[in-house]
């Protein structure tokens, strides 16, 4: 579903990323390790089309993105939720969600996302900013999904998130996965959250992938020495 080869991306001189190659199959959950600073938000914003890049390709259900700007990619079926959320904090809920509508040209928010987020509903006059993080983390997730992605793209979902809240997203995005067969691709520090979702971890390190397994045949002591300091 999601097919990256050779991927290249440089900020001025300084390469960062050195030649990553990765996919994500139909209904896939994948998550992305690493320390801070070895290029996984630098990954997730060349997916995107935010950064460009000095060489490599990325293909989406088949057809090539390599080249299109950002709201084509999104068009094409890729779903991007930063670091950070970056919902409009001066907006309502529904409008921060209804930002996502335009790009399949709809009108209403589907009943099915607030099934999935009921809260959103509940609180779909507050402003954006007023809600707590484990909620906005929900309307961004809200906000992706209603452009209707192939595969949603998640930098650091749990970053300054509550323990129990964690929880709770891991079962959504499964749920998600298991009700829609999205592909979802997430970076994530937090090893029980990566355990507890992924199919498949993989570990970046320096702008490389060094370590790649199965959840069944992950060996948690090796990718905890790649993820301690
Ligand atoms: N705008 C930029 N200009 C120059 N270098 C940058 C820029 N953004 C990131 N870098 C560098 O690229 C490397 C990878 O950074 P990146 O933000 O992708 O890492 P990360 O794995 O997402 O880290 P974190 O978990 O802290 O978000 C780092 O060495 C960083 O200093």
């Amino acid at each position: 579903m999601l097919d990256v080869r050779n991927l290249h991306v440089a900020y001025g001189a300084s390469e960062v990323l050195h030649g990553v190659d990765l996919q994500v199959g139909h209904g896939e959950i994948v998550v992305l390790m690493g320390r801070n600073g070895m290029g996984k938000t630098t990954l997730m914003k060349s997916l995107i089309g935010n950064l460009s890049l000095r060489s490599g390709s990325i293909g989406l259900d088949g057809k090539d993105i390599t080249k299109l700007p950002a709201y084509k990619r999104v068009e094409s079926g890729l779903a991007y939720v930063p670091q950070g959320r970056m919902i409009f904090p001066a907006m309502t809920v529904t409008e921060n969600i209804e930002t996502g509508l335009f790009v399949r040209n709809e009108k209403y928010v589907p009943e099915n996302l607030y099934k999935i987020f009921p809260v959103l509903r509940e609180m779909g006059s507050r402003r954006g900013g007023n809600l707590s993080g484990g909620q906005q983390q929900q309307l961004a997730i809200a906000r992706a999904l209603a452009t209707r992605p192939k595969v949603l793209l998640l930098d650091e979902p749990t970053e300054g998130i509550q323990p129990s809240i964690i929880l709770e997203m891991a079962q959504t995005l499964k749920q998600i996965r298991d009700d829609s067969g999205l592909s979802i691709m997430v970076s994530e520090q937090v090893l029980s959250f990566a355990l507890d979702i992924a199919d498949r971890i993989l570990v970046i390190e320096g702008g490389n992938i060094v370590y790649q397994t199965t959840k069944e045949d992950v060996d948690v002591e090796k990718l905890t020495r790649f993820l301690s300091v």
